[in-house]
């Protein structure tokens, strides 16, 4: 039978990439886009078609920003597919970012240099906001959106004799020190990336421990230096094309600068192939790319704690009793006014 397989944040870059890969390796899968933005998806769709033109190729409208588009989608798939092999959950943003560039320098003259690069570590900031739900827009995106997806899905990930897997493109820059269980949304920091992208950390092995008897898997991955919007909103596009040698040069010293989509989905293509039960848990799968330039990915232990990952998993379970019950009281309003007007014209 087909496989079934989402990717969220599938219209361009690493998550576009992915898509790519599948379709070579698969030609019969049943490829659902789960896209914020619907041109993008659409031009996506027809891309993918151009080199694949027998492909299934479906488009789901899915902005994981937004509880209600959430809970839209997910009935959504419920009614599409009968079940789902793979979730990819790859939609990321890191709004406004800001480089430091005296670290940088410090850095490079430090014997730190090769992590700094690898990391980026004390080098990046972000301004984050409030969404429309009133949850910080990176928690509520990187995260927060993608586990109301899964908690939504639950029947169709829980099914009996049935094996199902979740993706999650985490970052090498996931740290620690940049994540507070106190305050899980980084309400008070500088680095919501960072601390949305160990918390999926921390939510994926919270994941394992307690759906793995039921046939769900989590996996996380980084996709190491890749050039997409998302690097283009740290630096201009041509100031990467101009620094490019640079780059390639630095290649032969770290090999997590993958810098193309396709490498970067090196990894999330990998654990397509891989049974569940040979994973490791507590490890990030890295894309890698050596200074010749032959990918390939590598497991490497994750700086996590049991203990903090269900503590996080059973914060999150409150954070989304809330959010529904404000959802639901929004919606009753909009409905109490929706009559309201059908009444006076
Ligand atoms: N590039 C890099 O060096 C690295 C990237 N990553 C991670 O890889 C993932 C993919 O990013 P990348 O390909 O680099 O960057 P892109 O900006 O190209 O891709 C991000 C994707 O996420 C989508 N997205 C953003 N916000 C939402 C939302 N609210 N709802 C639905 N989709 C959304 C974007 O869609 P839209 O067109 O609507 O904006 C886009 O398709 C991210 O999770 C990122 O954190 C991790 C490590 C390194
Ligand atoms: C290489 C150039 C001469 C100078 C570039 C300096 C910085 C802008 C980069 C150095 C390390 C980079 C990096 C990322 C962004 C750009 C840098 C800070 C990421 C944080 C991008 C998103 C991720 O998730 C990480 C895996 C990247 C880690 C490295």
């Amino acid at each position: 039978m087909e496989k079934v397989v989402i990717v969220t944040g599938a219209n361009s870059g690493i998550g576009l990439a992915l898509c790519e890969r599948l379709l070579v390796e698969d030609s019969q899968l049943r490829l659902c886009l789960a896209c914020r933005n619907m041109q993008r998806a659409e031009a996506a769709r027809t891309a993918l078609l151009t080199s694949h033109t027998s492909a299934q190729v479906d488009l789901l409208h899915l902005d994981v920003g937004s509880v209600q588009s959430v809970l839209t989608a997910a009935k959504d798939i419920k009614a599409r597919y009968g079940r789902i092999d793979f979730l990819y959950l790859n939609a990321g943003i890191m709004p406004n970012p800001q480089v430091d560039i005296w670290a940088f320098f410090r850095g490079l003259f430090s014997r730190n240099v090769i992590n700094m690069f690898a990391t980026a570590e004390g080098l990046l900031t972000q301004q984050d906001r409030l969404n429309s739900d009133g949850l910080q827009e990176v928690f509520s995106t990187n995260l927060f959106g993608h586990f109301l997806l899964i908690r939504e899905l639950e029947s169709l990930l829980c099914q009996p004799g049935h094996t199902s897997r979740l993706v999650w493109t985490s970052s090498s820059n996931a740290r620690h020190s940049a994540f507070s269980i106190e305050d899980i949304q980084h309400r008070n920091g500088t680095e919501p990336y960072s601390s949305s992208k160990y918390a999926s950390d921390l939510l994926s092995l919270a994941l394992n421990r307690h759906k793995n008897s039921q046939g769900l898997f989590s996996s996380v991955i980084c996709p190491g230096l890749v050039m997409t919007n998302l690097t283009y909103g740290i630096l201009p596009s041509f100031f990467w094309t101009l620094i490019m040698p640079i780059m390639w040069l630095i290649r032969i010293f770290t090999n997590t600068f993958t810098l193309t989509p396709y490498n970067g989905a090196e990894a999330l293509h990998w654990l397509f192939l891989q049974k569940p039960e040979s994973l490791d848990p507590r490890a990030k799968y890295h894309s890698l790319t050596s200074g010749r330039g032959k990918n390939y990915t590598e497991p490497r232990q994750m700086d996590i704690d049991a203990e903090m990952s269900e503590v996080l998993l059973s914060k999150l379970f409150e954070l989304e009793k809330v959010v529904r019950r404000k959802l639901s009281e929004r919606n009753a309003v909009k409905e109490a006014h929706r009559q309201y007007l059908s009444e006076v014209e």
